[in-house]
């Protein structure tokens, strides 16, 4: 949350310097509260995994979040239950005339596909389109970050020769970005992918930015320079026994599949690997739930999310 101090108190120029968020008292007077309106649009076969990592992130911000679940309504789900997406889950079509705070949309284990072979491909473009004039700012994760970039901009995927699998540190590219702000210049994030975008194809776009990369493992965030869409290829989200997980799934269909890195107690599987990362997952979602959404998003979410954009100032 941002420091409320007096107008025009010379310690603002100060701190606004070392990138911390500070708010005139004449702002702050006029900030209208409401809850914030954030749909997850989960495309994960572990559902209820998913829910519950993502809930964790978005819990722990002062911020009052009505969390809107969505699942696609042209797939059939094999591995979530009819009942609990018929208890707790919507589609597209229940909320397409609504307009939405933030929406995160997280992976899916089909990068190995061509997007138009995907089943509800056809839907996640609807929803991509409709997100740009809907919602304030959509987080992309994984496989919906490639998806994304691909749709919006013709970034393209490209398999690897082995998959990127591990945990890998990661640098903050652009000083003082907003959704960075509080970062170690150093920081780790679990990365689990068969599947890549090049540097040199999002340097291509102009309205897109590369905000972290790690040397090993790739680019890890682009966002449009407005904030508005944001592309996030790691799983920041996942749990210390995520990784361990997905090995020993591999590992027990007889899957080619490498330890993964910088996780394990001395490269050792049999011994339970840390959480290094909790720290900055949970910085990335609030800064992301504070700065690109919460400060940006217009009180009236019927009003014109671009026009409340542009003129929004922190
Ligand atoms: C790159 C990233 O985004 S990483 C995020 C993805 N990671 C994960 O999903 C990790 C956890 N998932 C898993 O370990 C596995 O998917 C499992 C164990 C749950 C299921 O694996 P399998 O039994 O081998 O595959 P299965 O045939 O059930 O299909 C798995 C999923 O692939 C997806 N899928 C497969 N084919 C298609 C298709 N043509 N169109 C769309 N989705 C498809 C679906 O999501 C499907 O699960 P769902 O029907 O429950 O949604
Ligand atoms: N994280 C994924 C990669 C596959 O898309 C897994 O190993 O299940």
């Amino acid at each position: 949350m941002p420091i409320k101090i007096p107008d025009n108190l010379p310690a603002k120029e100060i701190l606004n310097q070392e990138n911390i968020f500070t708010m005139d008292e004449s702002v702050a007077y006029h900030q209208d509260i409401r809850p914030l309106r954030i749909a997850l649009l989960n495309l994960m076969p572990t559902k209820e995994t998913t829910e519950t990592q993502l809930l964790r992130l978005i819990g722990n911000t002062p911020l009052q979040v009505e969390f809107v679940l969505l699942h696609p309504k042209t797939h059939t789900s094999k591995n979530t239950s009819v009942e609990h997406l018929e208890m707790f889950y919507k589609t597209f079509d229940d909320i397409k005339e609504e307009k939405l705070d933030g929406m995160i949309i997280t992976g899916a284990p089909v990068e190995q596909m061509e997007f138009e072979d995907v089943n509800y491909w056809e839907e996640l473009t609807q929803i991509l389109n409709w997100s740009k004039e809907n919602v304030t700012s959509t987080l992309h994760i994984c496989w919906a970050a490639q998806a994304g970039l691909y749709h919006h901009f013709g970034v393209r995927k490209f398999a690897l020769d082995n998959k990127i699998f591990g945990v890998f540190p990661h640098t903050v590219e652009v000083p003082n970005t907003k959704l960075l702000r509080g970062f170690d210049e150093i920081f780790h994030v679990p990365q689990s992918r068969h599947t890549d975008v090049r540097r040199e194809d999002i340097e291509r776009c102009p309205d897109l930015e590369i905000l972290s990369e790690s040397e090993e493992s790739g680019v890890y965030i682009a966002a449009t320079r407005d904030g508005k869409h944001i592309f996030v290829t790691g799983h920041s989200e996942y749990d210390a026994n995520s990784l361990k997980w997905e090995y020993d799934r591999d590992v027990s269909k007889g899957l080619p599949i490498d330890i993964p890195k910088n996780y394990y107690p001395n490269n050792d599987p049999s011994r339970q690997p840390y959480n290094t990362w909790r720290a900055h997952a949970n910085l990335l979602f609030s800064n992301w739930l504070n700065y690109y959404v919460y400060q940006e998003t217009p009180f009236e979410l019927t009003a014109n999310i671009n026009e409340s954009l542009a003129s929004a100032q922190l």
